[in-house]
C-alpha cells in the first residue's frame, strides 16, 4: 500500500517554455500527465506553477520578455489565461479538475486570508481538484512581490501542511558550484544543512525566462525545511520524475528536514515566515537562555530595547543584543508600552500597563529561529 502524501510541485518558467521563450504546450501536457501519474497513487498535488509571463509576452508585441513591471503585469494578466486554459484541459483528459489560485505577498501576512486560502485549497484536494497557485502578477507592486514563485511554493508547502515540496526546474538539482560558470561542478544527491558553501554555490538563472536562479531555490528550501517539509529538487524534463521523486528514486537533490527540528504547525510557520514582522524587540542572555532552552514565556525584565512601532498582537523580530535574530512571536505590548517597561521586574509594572500574566511574549506564541534562517 502506497503512503498518501500532500505533494506540493513547483514547475518553473523555463521547464515550461520552449527555446524561443514562448510557452510550450508539449512540455505543459507532459508534465501533468506527470502529476496525474502520482495523483494515480492515491497522492495530493498542489501545483505552484510560473509561466504567466513567458506565455503572454508574445501575444502583447513584445519579442524578448520585457523587463519593466507594467509590462510583465500585462504580460502575466494575458499568460495566466492561456496557462490555465492549457492546464484545464490537460487535466480534465485524465479525469481531473483543475482550479486557479492567484496569491500575493500580503495575503500570506493576513493571518485571516492565510487561513481563508489554506480552507480552499483544503476543500479543493478532498474533492481531487488539482489547485494550481501563481502569484497574482497583475496586481503585485514591486515590494510586496515574493520576488519568484520558489518562495511562494515553500510558502504554499506550508500553508497546506504538505509532506513534501518538489521544485522542478530546468537542472537535475543543486550542483556544488554554477555549472554556467564551472563545467566541473557536481550533483549533491543528498543536502542535510544549508551551509553558507551551497548558499554561496547556488548561483543565478541560466535562462532568459528564469527569475530567481538555484539561489532564490535555496532560500525558499529553508522555508519548507523549517516546516519539516522534505524537498526535492529534480529535472522537469524526466520521465517518471515525480513518480520516483516520491518513491526516492529520482535523480535530484534531496534536502533532508532536520529530525532534531520539529516541523512547525500553521500558525507558527504563518509567525516565522509570513508575518511580516512590525518592529524588534532586543534581549539580554538571560531571556535568550530562558526562550531558546527552558521553554520559558519571555519578561519584560530580560527586554533591553525596543525598535520601530508595534500594537499588542503584532508579530515582532526578537534579537539579541550580539545583533543575531532569536526568533519571531506574538507581542503582548505596544512598543511605547515596552519602552516604558523594559528591564522591570513583573511586579514593578505600573498596573495601567500591565496585561494579564504581563509576559511580553508567551512561549507558544514565540518561534525559535536560531537553527533557520528567515527570509
Ligand atoms: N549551484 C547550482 N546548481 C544548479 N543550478 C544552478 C546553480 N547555480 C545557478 N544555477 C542555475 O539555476 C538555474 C535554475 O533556475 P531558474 O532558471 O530560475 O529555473 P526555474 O525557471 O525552473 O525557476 C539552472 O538552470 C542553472 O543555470
Ligand atoms: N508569476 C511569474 C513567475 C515568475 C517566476 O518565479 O518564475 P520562475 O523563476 O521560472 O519560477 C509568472 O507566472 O510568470
Amino acid at each position: 500500500m502506497v503512503d498518501k502524501k500532500r505533494i506540493v510541485v513547483k514547475i518553473g518558467s523555463s521547464s515550461l517554455t520552449s527555446r524561443n521563450g514562448e510557452i510550450s504546450l508539449r512540455k505543459l501536457a507532459r508534465l501533468v500527465d506527470e502529476i496525474a501519474l502520482i495523483k494515480e497513487e492515491g497522492h495530493e498535488v498542489v501545483l505552484v506553477s510560473s509561466g504567466a509571463v513567458a506565455a503572454g509576452y508574445r501575444k502583447l508585441g513584445f519579442i524578448e520578455r520585457p523587463t519593466e513591471l507594467a509590462e510583465k503585469q500585462a504580460a502575466a494578466s494575458i499568460g495566466q489565461c492561456q496557462l490555465m486554459e492549457a492546464y484545464s484541459e490537460r487535466f480534465h483528459s485524465h479525469g481531473y479538475t483543475a482550479s486557479q489560485i492567484l496569491i500575493t505577498r500580503s495575503d500570506f501576512s493576513d493571518q485571516k486570508r492565510y487561513m481563508n486560502a489554506r480552507n480552499t485549497i483544503q476543500v479543493l484536494l478532498e474533492r481531487g481538484v488539482v489547485p494550481i497557485v501563481n502569484e497574482n502578477d497583475t496586481i503585485t507592486i514591486k515590494q510586496l512581490k515574493f520576488g519568484d514563485n520558489d518562495t511562494l511554493s515553500a510558502k504554499v508547502a506550508g500553508l497546506v501542511e504538505a509532506d513534501e515540496l518538489f521544485i522542478l526546474s530546468d537542472i537535475d538539482g543543486l550542483y556544488d558550484d554554477n555549472p554556467n560558470t564551472n563545467p566541473d561542478a557536481k550533483l549533491l544527491e543528498v543536502v542535510k544543512e544549508i551551509t553558507p558553501e551551497i548558499e554561496a554555490a547556488a548561483g543565478d538563472s541560466g535562462s532568459d525566462v528564469g527569475t530567481g536562479g538555484m539561489s532564490s531555490k535555496i532560500e525558499a528550501v529553508k522555508i519548507s525545511l523549517a516546516a519539516g517539509i522534505e524537498t526535492f529538487i529534480g529535472d522537469a524534463n524526466k520521465s517518471n520524475i515525480l513518480y520516483d521523486a516520491v518513491n526516492h528514486q529520482a535523480r535530484g537533490t534531496y534536502f533532508k528536514a532536520n529530525d532534531e527540528l520539529d516541523g512547525l504547525d500553521v500558525r507558527q510557520h504563518w509567525i516565522a515566515f509570513n508575518s511580516g514582522a512590525k518592529g524588534e524587540v532586543i534581549i539580554d542572555d538571560g531571556a535568550r537562555v530562558a526562550i531558546t532552552q527552558e521553554q520559558s514565556h519571555l519578561l519584560p525584565q530580560g527586554v533591553r530595547e525596543v525598535n520601530g512601532g508595534f500594537d499588542c498582537g503584532d508579530v515582532v523580530v526578537i534579537r539579541h543584543m550580539n545583533g543575531e535574530e532569536v526568533g519571531r512571536g506574538v507581542i503582548n505590548y505596544s512598543a511605547d508600552q515596552l519602552r516604558k517597561i523594559r528591564r522591570l521586574k513583573l511586579t514593578e509594572i505600573p498596573d495601567d500597563i500591565k496585561v494579564t500574566d504581563s509576559e511580553a511574549i508567551k512561549q507558544e506564541e514565540f518561534v525559535c529561529l536560531t537553527n533557520v534562517m528567515a527570509n
